[in-house]
């Protein structure tokens, strides 16, 4: 196995997960990204971050997308002697805009690039298989991946994932307090009611029309009863700016495990609580995306 001389950068766009009633299945990739530049050294591992997660992420084997890049680099065949990382993060963390998925898949797809024929020895799916088993859930690392609106699921212990293009603009309301996403899983029950678990079917359904084609179904088809309301206790403010938003008729959902609030929809940015960041966004139609130096 061969290393690449010289450094590569990969550019991995954030994602909203779940979109309201596709809990664990649907993702869409925004137009907000994380950039690392990876090169292989003879000793040593050196990272450098800059923006989101500066103050907090560990500089050592255990930073994600290291531990990441390492899992990549078992598969292909074995690590390098040294690694010399720096991480530009625009996407922030513990928000439920995906920065882990993007930070694993950065890693997935930065090691893959650093061998040389790395793409045949891990093809797509095989790289994205283990982007799903590193992140555990398959939502935001398919969007994050494959960019545009996703439709994942794991079949087995395989991971699938259905790509489709949308240009919905979205809004999104980013409150200045995390949530893991560990936390926010945890407080959804063992089991549900069938007549929710049927609500949720029904509109994840129609969310796919409405994303590709059918803007006006928005509304009905981001309703859900599985994870939202049960999560409403560790974000508050959030759950109050989700029932505003939709009262005035503009199709809100929390994002991904939250406490992120997106709205799809332009022109909403003076409803933000005071002290959050807004930013309107476009889709993301390329997913990750690599730069050779
Ligand atoms: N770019 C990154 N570099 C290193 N670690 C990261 C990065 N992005 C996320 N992480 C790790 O993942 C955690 C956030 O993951 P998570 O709770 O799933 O929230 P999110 O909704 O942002 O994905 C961070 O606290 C950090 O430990
Ligand atoms: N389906 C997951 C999505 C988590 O997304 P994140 O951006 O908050 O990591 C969930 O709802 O737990």
């Amino acid at each position: 196995m061969t290393f690449v001389a010289g450094p590569v950068a990969v550019r991995v766009p954030a994602s909203s997960a779940n979109l309201g009633p596709g809990f664990d299945a649907l993702g869409l990739a925004l137009a907000l990204h994380d950039e690392v530049t990876g090169e292989v050294v003879d000793a040593g591992l050196e990272i450098r971050v800059t923006g989101e997660g500066m103050d907090g992420v560990p500089l050592d084997e255990t930073h994600l997308v290291v531990r990441a890049m390492h899992a990549a680099f078992d598969l292909l065949g074995g690590r390098p002697p040294g690694l010399r990382l720096t991480c530009t993060n625009a996407i922030p963390h513990g928000r439920g805009l995906g920065s882990s998925a993007a930070a694993i898949v950065a890693g997935v797809v930065l090691a893959r690039a650093l061998v040389e024929g790395g793409d045949e020895l891990l093809d797509d799916a095989a790289a994205f298989q283990l982007t799903v088993d590193l992140e555990g859930h398959p939502d935001n690392v398919a969007a994050a991946f494959f960019g545009g609106l996703t439709i994942a699921w794991v079949d087995g212990a395989a991971a699938e994932v259905e790509r489709l293009d949308t240009d919905v603009e979205v809004t999104v309301f980013v409150p200045p307090t995390a949530v893991s996403t560990e936390k926010a899983r945890g407080l959804l029950p063992e089991t549900v009611p069938h007549r929710d678990a049927s609500f949720n079917a029904g509109r994840a359904a129609l969310l796919v029309a409405a994303l590709t084609g059918s803007p006006q179904r928005l509304i009905s088809a981001t309703e859900d009863r599985l994870h939202q309301s049960y999560r409403a206790e560790a974000m508050p403010e959030s759950y109050k700016l989700l029932r505003r938003l939709r009262v005035d008729g503009v199709p809100a959902i929390i994002s991904g495990a939250g406490p992120t609030v997106l709205a799809f929809a332009r022109g909403v940015a003076g409803e933000a609580p005071d002290g959050w960041a807004v930013h309107e966004l476009g889709v993301d139609a390329d997913g990750a995306q690599v730069a050779r130096a």
